[in-house]
């Protein structure tokens, strides 16, 4: 092991995000969405993987040990031709699925780091090992679980121990101790937090800090959350298609933060990971050394949340798929420009209008402008064809809102079935009382929805104490 080994374990952690206001305008670069980071964070733990003398190893492991068989390890080479670094999954014993997201950034940011540190290129990387801690509230409690702790030795009849460290983790208070889900990352119920955008983004920046001097990378500046930003963004649209605006990257990169898109061109020319001049062109768009290419804006200073105001997540226990939901209202909107301008615009000026009132703590206000926020959002629905606040979802928030302490709801992001966003009074009482109506309402009508711990935060990307972590260091 290098001498420096314990200078290079590094944790860093992103945020969820909610999009509370701009869902489908923000695809378009001509407008904005508003978008909160939530107090759910990944974490992602970076160290070097001890050898013994003579021992050659050339692996990067990504282990998830709050899930059954999810330990990914990955072999490396150099392409030729430029085509950066490939990454290879390597499987023992039982067969694991492969992690498109995680092999996807592990390509793109391999190659980044071996084009900036060429010793990199030329010696290799030393063995890593990449541990994903989620928050809680990324997925739903299984069923069978009554508490929030992890299961003893005892209680695994299923072999779920295998898939966890060496040392157990055992902290109680901070960080919030990781639940084991009992389930493979496939089966878990999503709650719609952004995830795969956190854990990119956590992972891009832990390999980055690990790998690079901080000569090199230091998240503390911001030319390196630039190139961190650029970098996620573009690892994570490759994984998933291209279909997104980005703005679940930014605010895990920045936070909340008023957000126009990039370009969807800006990564037209971009040869696929392992093509000749993959790595040279890859690093030309990340580091935009004279700032032409990315003209995405993130505008914290317009966001706020007025003293003794949260937003919180309600988990609702239904599935959406925001890409066919996204698909059907671009054909609506391509087959009807004119009436889909004007909605757009009615939208753009509720965001701004939103974002104004929060920012300077209007809290009479906040139930005023989200109130037409969902109205617009009903409508855009209904023209299209598409779920956006159905008819379930629409009972609920207007029964919400009469809750006493509640300032207002909306559906969030794409909208749907699955989630709803509340702008609430940051008390006790009022989160009783909020418990209490959804209790009664999931009683009542057959649909489960329950109030999540995770609240709108304003933080961006950072860098944990590692001490924090030493139950998970080898
Ligand atoms: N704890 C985790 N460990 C490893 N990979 C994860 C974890 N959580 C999410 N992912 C990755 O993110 C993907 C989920 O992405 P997606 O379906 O877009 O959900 P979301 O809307 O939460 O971003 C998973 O298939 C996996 O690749
Ligand atoms: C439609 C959108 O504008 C907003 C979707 O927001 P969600 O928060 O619903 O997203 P997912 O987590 O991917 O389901 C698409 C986008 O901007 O990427």
């Amino acid at each position: 092991m290098a001498d420096d080994a314990g200078d290079r374990t590094v944790v860093v952690s992103s945020p969820g995000k909610v999009l509370l206001a701009g869902g489908y305008i923000v695809l378009d670069r001509k407008h904005t969405g508003l978008v909160f980071g939530l107090s759910a964070r990944i974490h992602v733990l970076a160290q070097e993987i001890p050898t013994s003398a003579g021992v050659h190893l050339s692996e990067i492991v990504v282990q998830s040990p709050q899930f059954l068989n999810s330990t990914w390890r990955f072999g490396y080479h150099l392409v030729e031709d430029g085509g950066g670094i490939k990454v290879t999954q390597l499987q023992s014993g039982t067969p694991v699925e492969p992690n498109h997201f995680v092999e996807t950034t592990l390509n793109y940011v391999l190659t980044y780091i071996a084009q900036v540190d060429k010793s990199k290129a030329s010696h290799g990387f030393q063995p890593a090992s990449l541990l994903v801690l989620a928050d809680n509230d990324y997925y739903s409690k299984p069923k069978h679980s009554s508490s929030s702790s992890r299961p003893s030795s005892s209680s695994s009849a299923d072999g779920e121990e295998a898939a966890l460290p060496p040392t157990a983790p055992l902290q109680t208070e901070k960080p919030p101790r990781p639940r084991h889900f009992g389930t493979t990352l496939r089966n878990a119920h999503k709650t719609g937090l952004g995830s795969s955008a956190a854990i990119v983004t956590s992972l891009t920046a832990a390999l980055l800090s690990h790998y690079l001097p901080p000569a090199l990378f230091d998240l503390a500046t911001p030319a390196s959350r630039r190139v961190l930003h650029n970098l996620a963004q573009v690892a994570h649209c490759s994984a998933q298609g291209k279909i997104g605006s980005g703005f679940d990257v930014a605010s895990a990169v920045y936070g909340s933060c008023l957000y126009r898109r990039f370009s969807p061109a800006l990564l037209g020319g971009l040869p696929n990971p392992g093509e000749p001049g993959f790595a040279a062109a890859l690093a030309a768009l990340v580091d935009d050394v004279d700032g032409s290419r990315w003209d995405c804006e993130i505008a914290k200073e317009k966001v706020g949340l007025p003293a003794g105001v949260a937003i919180r997540m309600c988990d609702v226990d239904c599935g959406t798929q925001t890409v066919s939901m996204v698909k059907k209202v671009h054909e609506w909107r391509d087959g009807n420009k004119e009436a889909a301008e004007g909605v757009y615009a009615g939208l753009q000026k509720r965001v701004d209008e939103l974002a104004g009132v929060l920012r300077e703590g209007k809290m009479e206000e906040i139930g005023k402008v989200l109130g037409p926020v969902r109205d617009i959002m009903r409508k855009l629905g209904q023209d299209s064809g598409v779920p956006i606040e159905p008819e379930s979802q629409e009972a609920m928030l207007n029964a919400l809102e009469g809750v006493e302490g509640v300032l207002g709801s909306v559906v969030p992001g794409a909208g749907g079935y699955d989630a709803a966003a509340v702008v609430m009074r940051d008390d006790a009482e009022t989160e009783k009382r909020v418990r209490a109506f959804l209790r009664e309402w999931s009683g009542k009508n057959e649909i489960q929805v329950r109030l999540m711990k995770v609240k709108g935060e304003t933080e961006g990307v950072r860098k944990e104490d590692v001490g924090e972590f030493k139950v998970w260091i080898t």
